[in-house]
């Protein structure tokens, strides 16, 4: 679905991204870790198009869409949750959701994957717990109904509860065939429970990949060194 093929990317003159290669399958969902700093984020604004490569190819569905602005990779099917959980705080759970919404049938959908959303309705956003923002940011990206969801470090700051309730969204998410995720994490557990491949970032460049199974957790843990 994603393909990032040798990327080199940065702000201003600095680099940051050094030859990175990454690749989500349709209906699949893979990790990027990687500590503080390691370049996630910068990852992210790559294949969402925020900021420009300075080498290398970013490619969705096989078209090359390395010079397209992210509007135009929304068009073509990417959801991105930004890392800090935006909606509009004054505006309520159901407003926040009826503005993203394309029918009232949707919402009722996104209930089923967050029923604690059901509860919070009449609750301003600025008044929900981080975990509950969290929730509330995912599925108003939903509603937009992309191809590839791209999360950034989702379980940020949040409770356990909440961490489990969104892991087994991106597994029922992703069971479904037809919706990609990208999730960026530095919680190496969640992230190898949730996806099917992985990838950790060091210091900009990808140190080690694989495909899950009882090593990957080893393996993660080596290369982040913790
Ligand atoms: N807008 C920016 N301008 C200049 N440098 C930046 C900018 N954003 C990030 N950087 C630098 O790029 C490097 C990688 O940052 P990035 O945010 O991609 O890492 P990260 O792995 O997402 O970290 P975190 O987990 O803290 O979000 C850091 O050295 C950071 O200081």
């Amino acid at each position: 679905m994603l393909e990032i093929s040798g990327v080199t990317a940065g702000y201003g003159r600095t680099r940051v991204l050094h030859d990175v290669s990454i690749e989500i399958p349709t209906g699949k969902a893979v990790s990027v870790m990687g500590h503080n700093g390691a370049g996630k984020t910068t990852l992210l604004r790559v294949a969402t198009g925020l900021i420009p490569v300075m080498s290398g190819r970013v490619r969705i569905d096989g078209e090359d869409v390395t010079r397209l602005p992210p509007s135009k990779r929304v068009a073509r099917g990417l959801g991105y949750v930004p890392q800090g959980q935006l909606s509009f705080p004054q505006m309520t759970t159901l407003e926040n959701l009826q503005l993203v919404a394309k029918r009232g049938s949707d919402i009722d959908e996104v209930f089923d994957l967050f029923p604690v959303l059901k509860e919070l309705l009449g609750r301003r956003a600025g008044l929900l717990s981080g975990g509950q923002r969290q929730q509330l940011a995912i599925a108003r990206t939903l509603l937009t109904k992309p191809r590839l969801l791209v999360l950034d470090e989702p379980t940020e700051g949040i409770q356990p509860n909440i961490v489990a309730d969104i892991e087994r969204v991106i597994i029922d998410l992703t069971r479904r065939g037809d919706l990609s995720v990208l999730l960026v994490e530095q919680h190496v557990g969640f992230a190898l429970r949730s996806t099917s491949s992985y990838y950790v970032l060091k210091a900009g460049r990808i140190a080690v990949s694989g495909d899950g199974g009882d090593v990957a957790d080893e393996l993660v843990r080596e290369a982040m060194a913790i």
